[in-house]
């Protein structure tokens, strides 16, 4: 079996990271925990979430790909993939959909691309503020540049990437058996 990158994107709130934790927890998946300069969110942990830096320890780093997403930093390093790589045949990262297309065009087909999707955007905004993020957070991440773009799948990833509707946690999970099964009879 290959190694594989499970790149996970998406709008804000289609749930990604519910997707990347439960990979993690009921599969042999490592997960690529990335860097920003965001400040944590409740119940977030350096280290365990992300590498929370500053603006001159973000510099610091070497990132595969970085972007500037809702007025913050983001990175993931070739040393976060090449570490979880060392523990387990398949990892996962979470990835806003520029450096989706971006590790699709470096890593071809180690890269499985997953394109998370909703029926209404409006439930988007309801789930990010049951999660607890700040009132102003919100209203800057919903107003930006990236949350549009990133509710339709990029163009270069049309035709690679596999969609997923999570308008329902309980079908998301079958979707993701399926996947798995796929992933690991290759
Ligand atoms: N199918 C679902 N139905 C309802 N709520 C869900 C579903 N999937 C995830 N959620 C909830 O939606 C919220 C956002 O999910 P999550 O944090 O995984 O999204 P995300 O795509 O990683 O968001 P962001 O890009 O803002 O970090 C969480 O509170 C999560 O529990
Ligand atoms: N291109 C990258 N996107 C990343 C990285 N780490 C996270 N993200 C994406 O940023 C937005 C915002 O994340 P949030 O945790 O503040 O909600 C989201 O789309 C993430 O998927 C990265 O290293 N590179």
């Amino acid at each position: 079996m290959a190694n594989k990158v499970l790149v996970i994107t998406g709008a804000t709130g289609t749930g990604k990271t519910t997707v990347q934790d439960y990979l993690v927890e009921h599969y042999p998946v490592t997960k690529v925990i990335t860097h920003t300069t965001r400040p944590p969110r409740p119940g977030e942990v350096d280290g365990r979430d992300y590498y929370f830096e500053t603006a001159e320890s973000f510099e610091q780093n070497h990132y595969l790909e970085s972007v500037r997403y809702a007025g913050y930093q983001y990175g993931s390093s070739r040393e976060g993939l090449a570490d979880g790589f060392n523990r387990a045949q398949f990892v996962a990262i979470v990835l806003d959909s520029k450096g989706a297309v971006t590790y699709q065009e470096q890593l071809g087909d180690e890269a499985v691309v997953l394109f998370l999707t909703v029926s209404d955007p409006e439930s988007l905004m309801h789930r990010v503020t049951r999660r607890g993020d700040d009132r102003l957070m919100v209203k800057q991440r919903f107003a930006s540049a990236e949350y549009q773009r990133d509710l339709t799948m990029p163009l270069a990833l049309q035709g690679r990437a596999i969609q997923i509707n999570n308008d329902n946690w309980s079908q998301t999970k079958v979707k993701l058996a399926n996947l798995m099964r796929t992933l690991h009879a290759d």
